[in-house]
């Protein structure tokens, strides 16, 4: 079990300060939407926890240790992160690409043992990718692709799990069967965030959203404390409303408010 505790964190790209003075503390067995809109830090803060990024100020900790000061072997072990709309340049079957999910823990792809054998076709079911085994690579489609670069993080069975924008190129039901893999993930004791862009996704499979604004951290909580109208209005710019229908809670976005 792992948490993630995030103090002070600033990050500078450049000249820019993009994230300032962040301070969160991630917990094992939630599922954390992290939410904002464009250019707000997400992938950033996401990076950052990944130990990608070298904090200006702060740190992200693992279980009390700096992610930036752990080994890469550790790190890869200990942190699985999914980067936004990753590719693939070979040709390489579709299960030698989940199974490369296994490196960091020093297992061959073309020689898993059978422990690596099961966490990739684990890794492949819970992303519906059961019969593209043998698939190129490269042959697939943009979801099915990207639903194979997950998988290949779920094979890791990583303590703790970071995905930049999941289901941006799925279908509605492979959305739904990504999402209830995270949330299965999580479950089973990982950590893991994952940013999302559709609100309605987030207030339904989120245990906490955690909101960012330019570069801050806005707001985080169960989703109905989080996506409120007022706040749709001041960190995303629009008029919505939110309703809540048979228990869920509905954000319905109208229009653009006009820029403050
Ligand atoms: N290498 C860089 N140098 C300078 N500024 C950068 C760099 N990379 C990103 N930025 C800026 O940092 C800010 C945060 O970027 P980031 O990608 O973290 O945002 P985001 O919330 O993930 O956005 P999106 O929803 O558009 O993916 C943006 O204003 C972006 O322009």
């Amino acid at each position: 079990m792992m948490r993630l505790e995030i103090s002070s964190l600033s990050v500078d790209l450049g000249i820019r300060r993009v994230l300032q003075g962040i301070d969160l503390s991630l917990e094992p067995g939630r599922l954390t939407a992290l939410i904002g809109p464009n250019g707000a830090g997400k992938t950033t803060l996401l990076r950052a926890m990944a130990g990608l990024v070298r904090p200006s100020a702060g740190e992200v900790a693992l279980n009390g240790i700096a992610v930036a000061r752990m080994g890469a072997s550790e790190r890869a072990r200990s942190i699985a992160y999914l980067p936004q709309g990753g590719g693939v340049a070979w040709p390489l079957p579709v299960a030698s690409v989940v199974a490369l999910g296994r490196l960091p823990h020093g297992e061959e792809p073309d020689r898993l043992p059978a422990h690596g054998r099961e966490a990739v076709a684990a890794a492949l079911l819970s992303v519906g990718l059961r019969g593209f085994e043998t698939r190129p690579a490269t042959a697939l489609s943009g979801g099915e692709r990207a639903r194979m670069l997950l998988a290949r993080a779920f094979a890791t069975q990583a303590p703790v799990l970071l995905a930049d924008e999941p289901v941006a190129a799925l279908d509605p039901r492979h959305q739904l069967i990504v999402l209830d893999g995270l949330k299965a993930h999580a479950r089973a004791g990982a950590t893991v965030v994952a940013i999302l862009h559709d609100l309605n996704l987030a207030a339904r499979f989120a245990d906490r959203i955690v909101l960012l604004d330019q570069g801050k951290h806005e707001a985080s909580g169960p989703p109905k404390a989080v996506l409120t109208e007022a706040r749709l209005a001041s960190s995303f710019g629009i008029r919505a409303s939110v309703a809540t229908e048979e228990g869920r809670l509905l954000v319905v976005p109208h229009s653009p408010l006009p820029d403050a």
